[in-house]
């Protein structure tokens, strides 16, 4: 099928068939055209149909326009080809934070998850709809890993995004200690397959305007600072203090290198860590605001914690996942901080999450060396101002306010857990 280009409109010129001794006739003319319209992204209003015996214009282009109703919830002339995202890591707190927030953006989303034994998708199960309900099912998973190319590759040529956020990770610092060679794997020759994925996907299909613009996010980390004073900016030396900081730093250069010599619309979000009530059990904030939930209930009665005065810059992830999709909505790609310039220690952190519900944290924490780290990162404080002027993002939620909303969510977890413990469903020794 060929185009013509006038302006900003395509314009596509049915033959006719019966003189060109074509087999197709209008009705798969326009079926044709409607795969093409949808496959590269584009306004129905900005495309021309002519007919060369000026006839069924109108009818292909009411076909098309029905058949793209019914496919984005949209009537008439206006629509065109949702947004289509590709996230890895989409069982994660981001992801799901990233799921929720592009879905009401409108756009298709598509997330790459890997095989457990259990099921890991409890932070989106809450917006999953059967794949059967197929005009309400926005949402959509499928099996991959970042340690499998070919996994990438297929999946990036079957769901053809406009957008891949790049969030999977072995994420625990303490963790890529213990397993530091399936952390690299991961998080940084994860980055990097995937980036070669995009890159040979978007060659291969170059001859679509929506392939060569397909943009990618790579999930950066303030931990590649490490022992750099703060604040740190985009213009802060790296010094990783863990496997996990290394190998994002990796990864991070990798995403620059792929802009540099491909073109490829690559960014890299620097993020200083963000909590939510969604957040794994085994980072500290969730550690701690778990355990204040389970104490206040009467489920524990001891925290054990290590290194309280580490400072970290927390904010609220839910506002972190906006500053991922605006960068990828610039003219050009970059690399930003995304941080809310203020630094807390742990022990303070402590302080507001046990007083809100009116306890005092030193009866119940115990410092145990096994949560110490062969190498700590004392103070991550970002310079964000970057991220604030060039993409008019800025922080809603801050620190009080993220340490009330936690604990509260988990004073409500920890009720429904003694309905179980009472019950003799659950041991009340188990800790998180
Ligand atoms: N996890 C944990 N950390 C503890 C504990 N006691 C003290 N800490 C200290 O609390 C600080 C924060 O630890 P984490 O919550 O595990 O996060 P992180 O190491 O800062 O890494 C997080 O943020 C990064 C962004 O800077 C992310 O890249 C990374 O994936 C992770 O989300 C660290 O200095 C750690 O030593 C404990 O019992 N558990």
């Amino acid at each position: 099928m060929s185009w013509n280009q006038f302006n900003s409109k395509r314009i596509y010129i049915i033959p006719d068939f019966k003189e060109a001794g074509y087999k197709m006739n209008s009705n798969q003319a326009a079926n044709s055209l409607y795969d093409q319209i949808y496959k590269e992204n584009l306004f129905l209003k900005n495309v021309v149909i002519y007919h060369q015996a000026n006839r069924y214009p109108d009818f292909a282009k009411k076909m098309i326009a029905n058949r793209l109703g019914e496919r984005t919830g949209a009537a008439g002339e206006e629509v065109g080809r949702r947004k289509v995202a590709l996230i890895t890591g989409i069982t994660g707190q981001d992801g799901s934070y990233l799921t929720e927030f592009l879905l009401q953006k409108g756009y298709e989303v598509h997330g790459l998850i890997r095989r457990s034994s259990n099921f890991n998708t409890q932070r989106i199960n809450h917006i999953y709809i059967d794949p059967h309900n197929a005009h309400k099912a926005r949402m959509k998973l499928h099996y991959a890993d970042l340690t499998d190319a070919s996994s990438l590759r297929r999946w990036l040529d079957t769901i053809l995004p406009d957008e891949v956020y790049n969030l999977a990770a072995q994420s625990h610092v303490a963790v890529s200690f213990e397993i530091p060679d399936y952390t690299a794997d991961v998080v940084a020759t994860g980055a990097l397959r995937l980036l070669e994925a995009v890159r040979s996907h978007a060659a291969a299909t170059s001859s679509s305007p929506s392939r060569r613009h397909i943009r990618y996010y790579q999930a950066g980390s303030s931990e590649m600072f490490g022992s750099t004073p703060p604040p740190q900016s985009e213009s802060s030396p790296f010094h990783p203090r863990s496997p996990y900081a290394a190998a994002k730093c990796a990864a991070h250069w990798y995403t620059v290198n792929y802009r540099e010599a491909y073109g490829l619309f690559a960014c890299n979000g620097i993020l200083f860590n963000h909590e939510s009530p969604r957040r794994g059990e085994n980072f500290v904030t969730r550690k701690i605001t778990r355990a204040v939930g389970r104490i206040k209930i009467g489920l524990q009665s001891k925290l054990f914690m290590g290194n309280l005065g580490a400072r970290r810059d927390w904010g609220f992830a839910g506002d972190y996942v906006e500053a991922m999709w605006l960068m990828l909505q610039q003219e050009r790609p970059d690399d930003y901080v995304v941080a809310t310039e203020e630094a807390h220690t742990v022990e303070e952190f402590l302080e507001v999450a046990f007083g809100y519900v009116g306890l005092e944290w030193r009866d119940h924490v115990v410092i145990d060396k096994r949560y110490f780290r062969p190498a700590e990162v004392d103070e991550l404080q970002g310079d964000s101002s970057k991220a604030r002027r060039v993409l008019g993002w800025k922080p809603r939620v801050g620190f009080q306010e993220l340490v009330r909303m936690m604990v509260d969510e988990d004073v409500e977890l920890a009720k429904r857990e003694k309905v179980l413990v009472d019950a003799g469903y659950m041991d009340a020794q188990q800790q998180p």
